[in-house]
């Protein structure tokens, strides 16, 4: 099929095809043939760059009305809005920012693009551009299955159908076990395919050798044994990339540098026997494997992705690999010099200095602690080959489009609360399917390495195994209260069955039955009222409607969760009482609230934090001996200290410094210190208690 005979008109047409789309990928076919540009409802669930985007933008074109482009992940969120913006005289929005306010001002766009929590927000505030789409594309609908995030995207996009029935859905996934399931959710047809644009195949490498599904085995080390014999260096190198703690919340300020950069080549090579495959694989562990697995690719043109377990792990590996002069292997474009002093520019902080060194040395790591600044300098120089091997988190897989020639998964075990756990198949197919640039690399290679031990697991459970099926998460109890405290304040329900008409058209009632949950919403709504945020306005004996409470309508409209704004509200009062309320007061609310991320404490800080919180007692909403966790309150006051000093003039420099956080913690936590704040302030007005506090914390964040 040909993009000529799409019903696009010429000027679409002559834009995909100036982008090379000529002919329609089989799935982008199979698309078209269930409808796509016929209003249909279409769940397409296949692999990575199988070519999605053009699904969604076939469905945005060809709707009668406005398109809805629901990205569930900010950070893809901006590429897609580009995307859409370059397509001849379309108007596009964008609403990402996950909580600032959503206006009449995304009304009048031919397609909006914005997260699954704006679209909730949106309707909970009343936008009146919801309710004349013609069109939603939902993306990578199987975070359906994510805790919070899941059950947001659910119920919105179950909202959105029950207020405009006759809208198309159009939802893509990633292949998953069960996609049958979310196109009944969704009375779509499923387009289900592997078909990829390059092939990929993966293997497991154990010692010296990879095996791949496709039956051939290569020998690691291969062309790296080639370039060590060439460069004349050798000699083994005692490098111990491997030794990192589960930190994950060290974003590589401060944290140990397990590198020994003083020897020569990254692997076991005999550097006296020259030739190839002179890998020695008995004293081989994961992390020389992995980067011999980098070195070998990169040797030969390509480029490579290699994902670790934690932060301070892609530091230290991307560290390693600079020191090992990966850049000397390199027929990429250029080293990436000036994307280093981009890097340097971003902030001073050990972080983007380290970032800065790797990109000079052509590497870079890549981790949610990094400033979107430095994420943007890291992307954009792999796009442009000035960057050999991005060494990243698994949020790299999931939230950015950089395809590579080989992905080498180092680690597949994930620290969950005290134990290690295998990640989810889902998530390590999500990274595999980044191998393979169409029309650069013959083929794409995923590389998961592992050891005698773990053989058998990777093939059974990631080579050969079938990634999950997606499951709602809706009836957590934390998320069902906040979208049953949203039905009521909206005026959507007025009663325990009519809540359960809300939840109707949502994932988990197409799965196990809206009547599943009645127990569970009684629940919430007993929880809400003794929250204070939903009250039971009496008529008759049992004849009652649900009524929100002015702090349950603000809890809503501002979007915290009905925790928070309990949460909030109590602090208000008592710090209305003490003698002495200061931004720190205001800052120790907030923070101590579920929308506030954690801040990780370390054994050696907490005693000092503990001094810190004794000392400033007089300021704190919460006497020590009166928290619910003293644990997760100390925390608190670590995060409302590091906001405190921060508008107090503290350096993002010296803040990474002294309390061991990634400069793009420091950013989110400012972020989400904006909202809440705003939050506060209007939950202050609601409960007319004045906290001048708020006002001024606020301006000078
Ligand atoms: N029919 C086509 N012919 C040629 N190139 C195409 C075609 N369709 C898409 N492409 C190109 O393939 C690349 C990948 O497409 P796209 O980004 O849409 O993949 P995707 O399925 O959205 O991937 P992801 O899973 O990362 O979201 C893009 O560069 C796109 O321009």
């Amino acid at each position: 099929m040909r993009v000529r005979e799409l019903p696009l008109s010429a000027p679409y047409a002559e834009h995909f095809l100036e982008q090379g789309i000529r002919e329609l990928y089989p799935p982008q076919a199979a698309a078209v043939d269930a409808g796509v540009c016929e209003g249909e409802n279409v769940v397409a669930a296949i692999p990575t760059a199988s070519g999605k985007t053009f699904i969604a933008e076939l469905a945005l074109l060809t709707a009668n009305g406005p398109g809805l482009y629901v990205c569930p992940l900010r950070a893809l969120a901006r590429e897609k809005y580009e995307t859409f913006a370059a397509l001849p005289g379309v108007d596009v929005g964008i609403s990402t920012g996950d909580f600032d306010a959503t206006g009449e001002a995304l009304a009048g766009n031919d397609v909006v693009v914005a997260t699954s929590e704006k679209v909730d927000s949106a309707i909970r505030n009343g936008a009146s551009w919801v309710d004349e789409l013609a069109c939603v594309v939902v993306d990578e609908v199987h975070l359906l299955g994510a805790e919070r995030r899941g059950p947001t995207l659910e119920v919105t996009l179950a909202t959105l159908r029950r207020r405009n029935p006759a809208v198309q859905v159009v939802a893509l996934s990633a292949t998953v076990d069960n996609p049958e399931a979310i196109a009944d959710w969704l009375d779509a047809a499923l387009v289900e395919s592997d078909w990829r644009p390059v092939d990929l195949r993966t293997g497991v490498a154990v010692g010296g050798e990879v095996e791949f599904d496709d039956g051939t085995t290569v020998g690691i080390g291969d062309a790296h044994g080639k370039a060590t014999t060439d460069g004349g260096e050798g000699g083994p190198n005692e490098v111990d990339g491997g030794g990192g703690g589960p930190n994950e919340v060290d974003g590589g300020g401060g944290g140990p540098n397990e590198v020994d950069g003083g020897g020569g080549g990254p692997n076991e090579v005999d550097g006296g026997g020259g030739g190839p495959n002179e890998v020695d694989d008995e004293d081989l562990d994961d992390t020389e494997i992995a980067a011999a697995l980098v070195a070998d690719t990169v040797a030969d043109g390509g480029q490579c992705l290699a994902f670790v377990r934690s932060r301070t792990e892609a530091v230290t590996l991307a560290q390693r690999l600079a020191d090992d002069g990966l850049a000397e292997r390199m027929d990429i474009e250029s080293v990436a010099a000036d994307a280093g002093d981009e890097a340097a520019d971003v902030d001073g902080t050990v972080t983007g200095r380290q970032l800065a060194d790797c990109l000079r040395s052509g590497v870079a790591f890549h981790h949610a602690g990094l400033r979107s600044g430095h994420r943007a300098v890291v992307e954009s120089a792999f796009r442009d080959r000035e960057v050999a091997c991005i060494c990243a988190t698994p949020t790299l897989a999931a939230g950015v489009n950089v395809p590579a020639r080989r992905v080498v998964v180092r680690d597949q075990k994930r620290y969950a609360g005290s134990a290690m756990e295998w990640l989810p198949t889902l998530e390590v197919h999500q990274m595999c399917g980044r191998a393979g640039r169409p029309g650069l690399d013959p083929h794409g290679e995923a590389v998961l390495v592992g050891d005698d031990d773990t053989r058998e697991t990777l093939v059974n459970r990631y080579v050969g195994g079938e990634p999950e099926a997606v499951e709602s998460t809706l009836a957590d109890p934390a998320s069902l209260r906040t979208h049953v405290l949203s039905a009521i304040a909206t005026g959507f329900a007025e009663t325990e069955e009519e809540i359960l008409g809300v939840f109707e058209g949502t994932f988990y009632a197409r799965e196990a039955g809206a009547g599943g949950l009645a127990d569970a919403v009684a629940v919430a709504v007993d929880d809400l009222v003794a929250a204070g945020m939903v009250r039971r306005e009496t008529g008759g004996v049992e004849d009652y409607r649900l009524v929100a409470t002015p702090v349950g309508e603000t809890t809503s409209k501002q979007y915290v969760r009905p925790e928070t704004g309990e949460r909030i509200v109590s602090g208000l009062r008592t710090a209305a009482g003490m003698l002495n309320t200061t931004t720190l007061t205001v800052f120790e609310v907030i923070c101590d609230t579920p929308d506030m991320q954690d801040t990780y404490l370390g054994n050696e800080e907490r005693a000092e934090i503990y001094r810190f919180a004794r000392s400033n007692a007089e300021q704190l909403t919460t006497a020590m001996h009166e928290t619910d966790d003293f644990e997760e309150w100390l925390e608190s006051v670590k995060t409302a200290r590091i906001l405190d000093e921060w508008i107090g003039g503290t350096t993002v420099e010296e803040l990474v410094e002294a309390y061991r956080i990634g400069p793009g913690d420091l950013d989110s936590r400012v972020e989400r210190a904006e909202w809440l704040l705003s939050a506060a302030e209007a939950l202050a007005e609601t409960v007319g208690v004045a906290v001048p506090a708020i006002p001024q914390a606020r301006s000078r964040l």
